[in-house]
């Protein structure tokens, strides 16, 4: 059974049916690439992975825990790192994954060890004690990152890991990304970059209408990579007008 588990799940804004029908299964080892179009109705279904709005229908499990019901447990559990999201500009990244270790109610050598081996690992450690404001777009995101993984949760959502990343960084983060799912955890990105998900994902959702319309693993059993058969597949389903997916890299 699925680490994350989402069944038609159903959420509207007035007349519009953001998710529809939306249904997947995230087992331990798996990056899942969440891949579709402006508008697709990703965004509002992490949002409901994560407790952040109430669905009007369908079932989710995150590690067990319902986030409809239990927003906290399910937030106390996972990773969380949204898209376009900065830290506060008033701290150093020392100061706020203190104050994101104190939130998750972490022991405190646990939060100073995790602090030094997140900044090491993801190359912001002559940074630690600089102001946000000073730090560029990149390494802000840096820090986002540590954040979600301070705690060494099972399940990580992302919304567009790779945004503002210089691609000596992307590359960074791609394999640190790879690693840590491969490690008996699960990590949901979602994205429209079909070369940023083609590049980590173990396996992809397609989603267009607020559903997903196709699903495909991005390695075979052997370990090899499927990427040449799925990029036919997403030509094919964009010369037949769905949906519509970005294949440009993204801006460092
Ligand atoms: N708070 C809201 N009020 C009204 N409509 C909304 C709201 N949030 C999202 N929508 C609509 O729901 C649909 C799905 O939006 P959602 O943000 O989930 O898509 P997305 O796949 O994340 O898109 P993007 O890639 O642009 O972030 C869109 O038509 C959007 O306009």
């Amino acid at each position: 059974m699925g680490i994350l588990r989402v069944d038609e799940l159903r959420k509207s804004y007035g007349a519009v049916r953001a998710v529809d029908g939306m249904s997947f299964d995230v087992e331990r080892g798996e990056l899942f690439g969440f891949l579709g179009p402006n508008g697709a109705g990703k965004t509002t279904t992490i949002r409901s992975l994560t407790g952040q709005i109430v669905p009007d229908g369908g079932t989710i499990s995150v590690l067990g825990t319902d986030p409809t019901t239990a927003p906290l447990e399910t937030r106390r559990r996972v990773g969380i790192l949204p898209e376009q999201a900065s830290p506060p500009s008033f701290l150093t990244p020392r100061e706020y994954l203190e104050f994101v270790g104190d939130v998750r109610e972490l022991d405190e050598a646990a939060v100073t060890a995790g602090i030094e081996h997140w900044a090491e690992r993801l190359g912001f450690a002559s940074k630690l004690e600089t102001l946000h404001t000073d730090l560029s777009r990149g390494q802000q995101q840096k820090v986002m990152i540590a954040q979600a993984f301070i705690h060494e949760p099972d399940v990580v959502l992302i919304d567009e890991p790779l945004a503002n990343l210089d691609p000596l960084v992307q590359e960074q983060v791609k394999q640190f990304l790879t690693a840590y799912a491969a490690d008996d955890n699960a990590i949901f990105v979602s994205t429209h970059n079909i070369d940023v998900a083609a590049d980590i994902c173990t396996r992809v959702g397609i989603v267009a209408d607020g559903r997903i319309v196709t699903e495909r693993s991005l390695v075979d059993e052997t370990g090899d990579s499927l990427l040449e058969t799925f990029l036919e597949h997403v030509d094919d389903a964009n010369a037949r007008d769905m949906p519509a997916l970005e294949r440009t890299e993204i801006e460092a």
